[in-house]
Parts: C-alpha cells; sequence; structure tokens
C-alpha cells in the first residue's frame, strides 16, 4: 500500500475533461466506479472529483453553449456530496488543453493547501469545485484525468494531442481510465509507445455494469422529438425541454 510522509495515502482528485452536451448519469458513475476501486485497492485516497466541461470554441459537433451545459450539469450533480462543477475551463476567453486544465487545478488546491499552512486566517481564492476544507491538510494533492476509454483512444488521432502533453499528464498526474463499450484500452496502451513507456501510471477499471448510453445517442433520440426518460437524470430532461435544446421538441 502505498503512503505518503504522514503514513496516509496518497490523496487524488479526479477531473472528468469533456463536452457533456448534454451530461448523462455515466458521466456522474465514471467517478463512483473509480472511488470504488480505489478504495478496495487502497492505493491512494479519492478526495473529490470535479467536472470540467470544455470550452465552446472546441467547436464539436452537438455542442450546446456553455450557460447551458453548466447548468445541465449542476442540476445533474445535485444528487452528488462530492463530484463538483468547475466553471473555470468554460469561462476562459479561449479553448484550453487538457494539459492546462489539469495544471490549473491542481495548482489551485495546492496553492491553497499551503497557503492554509502558513496562516490559516489569511486563505482566499477558496473554489466551489474545491473539495470540503478538512480533506485539505498539509499533504500536496495529485488531480488525476479520469476518462472512458474512447478518450484513451482519442490520443492516437493525428493532430489532436500533443505528444509532449500525453507525456505531461502521464508523468504530473496520471490517468484513470475506465472501460466503454466499442473501445479497447489495453490494446490501444500496447499500440502506442508513450503509454506503454508510462504503463504505470494509467489505472484502468473494468467497468462490469456498462451502460452505453452517450450524449451523441441522447441527441439523436431529442432530435427526433423521442423519448430520454431514464437515460438523463429528469431535471436534465425538463431543462433540455425548457430551452429547446437539441433541436428537442416535447416529448
Ligand atoms: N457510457 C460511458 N462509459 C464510459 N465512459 C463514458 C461513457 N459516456 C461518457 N464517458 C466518458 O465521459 C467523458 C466525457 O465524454 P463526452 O462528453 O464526450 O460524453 P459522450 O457521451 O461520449 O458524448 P459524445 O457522444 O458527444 O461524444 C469521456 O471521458 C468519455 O469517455
Ligand atoms: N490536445 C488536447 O489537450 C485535447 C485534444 C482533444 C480533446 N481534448 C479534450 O478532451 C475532451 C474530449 O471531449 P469529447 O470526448 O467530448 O470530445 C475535451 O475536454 C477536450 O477539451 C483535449
Ligand atoms: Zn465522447
Amino acid at each position: 500500500m502505498l503512503k505518503n510522509s504522514s503514513g496516509s495515502r496518497p490523496k487524488i482528485v479526479l477531473i472528468a475533461c469533456g463536452s457533456f452536451s448534454p451530461p448523462t448519469p455515466m458521466h456522474f458513475r465514471m467517478f463512483e466506479i473509480a472511488k470504488d476501486y480505489f478504495k478496495i485497492h487502497q492505493s491512494h485516497e479519492v478526495i473529490g472529483g470535479i467536472v470540467s466541461p470544455t470550452h465552446d470554441s472546441y467547436g464539436k459537433k452537438g455542442l450546446v453553449n456553455g450557460k447551458h451545459r453548466l447548468t445541465m450539469l449542476s442540476l445533474g450533480l445535485r444528487s452528488s456530496n462530492w463530484i463538483k462543477l468547475s466553471d473555470w475551463e468554460i469561462n476562459q476567453c479561449h479553448w484550453n488543453r487538457t494539459k492546462v486544465v489539469l495544471e490549473y487545478h491542481q495548482n489551485a488546491l495546492n496553492n491553497f493547501i499551503n497557503s492554509r499552512n502558513i496562516d490559516d486566517e489569511c486563505v482566499e481564492n477558496e473554489h466551489l469545485w474545491f473539495p470540503h476544507k478538512s480533506l485539505l491538510q498539509k499533504d500536496l494533492i495529485k488531480i488525476k484525468l479520469l476518462c472512458g476509454a474512447d478518450l484513451l483512444e482519442s490520443f492516437a488521432i493525428p493532430g489532436l494531442w500533443k505528444e509532449e502533453d500525453i507525456e505531461d499528464i502521464l508523468i504530473n498526474h496520471g490517468i484513470v481510465v475506465i472501460t466503454r463499450s466499442g473501445s479497447n484500452p489495453e490494446t490501444i496502451i500496447f499500440e502506442s509507445d508513450i503509454l506503454s513507456k508510462y504503463r504505470k501510471h494509467i489505472v484502468l477499471i473494468t467497468n462490469f455494469v456498462p451502460n452505453d448510453v452517450s450524449s451523441t445517442k441522447v441527441r439523436t433520440l431529442l432530435r427526433r422529438g423521442e423519448s430520454v426518460k431514464y437515460l438523463l437524470d429528469d431535471s436534465v430532461i425538463q431543462y433540455i425541454e425548457k430551452w429547446g435544446l437539441y433541436n428537442s421538441t416535447t416529448t
């Protein structure tokens, strides 16, 4: 079992980056699966989770306005007491690479911890996405990228990710991958020199209760005016219908 200087397990915060257009229960389920995995393996202590929706200028098909995605995410996350929403990425004036997003969140957390050590009264810059203050003690925190296997697969798309970014993410953070139908993460790792080199920085977690829901499939149903009940949180469905998102008609 890994232990840090104070004899406890290294603390980590999981961050999921993506479009979340719209957020599905599987986006949040990834966090629960990963938290259980680390609890069982006792290698790290998961002290928080962050969802960081990408900037509008990422420009992916089906990406609705950031304000809508933030609202849908906060509605979907109402029932979680540990997965928090970060609006930093979406509120920047341009799209940021994932490496920059991870670096920002890790630095913000660790700067906060360091400043608490100096003088608790002087602490400023606390963010809504921070884990509870009682969990932010003197040990520094690593932010790990939490993703489905298809995101790992996207590393191999020519020109999409910088090789040095992948290396940086692996060395400075680490990646926690949840299996997803249609993607074979073991093969993806085998076929990539960089992923194989840093294999021990990748935690591969089998999701034994897979769910094939995706935002794309949900958008397709909405476009056709078909029901998405039980695929999304009811409050998210109501919000989509209220604003007519994804060309939805009332179901
Ligand atoms: N059903 C799923 N199983 C495992 N991981 C998932 C699942 N759905 C989404 N994810 C993961 O959630 C993160 C955010 O994904 P994203 O916003 O692209 O959702 P999506 O459902 O794949 O949407 P889209 O269909 O628009 O690509 C990614 O890391 C993705 O791999
Ligand atoms: N070079 C990079 O850092 C890079 C490239 C492509 C996608 N991404 C990120 O990966 C995530 C992918 O989201 P989607 O699966 O919804 O496309 C987004 O958060 C996006 O910003 C990062
Ligand atoms: Zn996707």
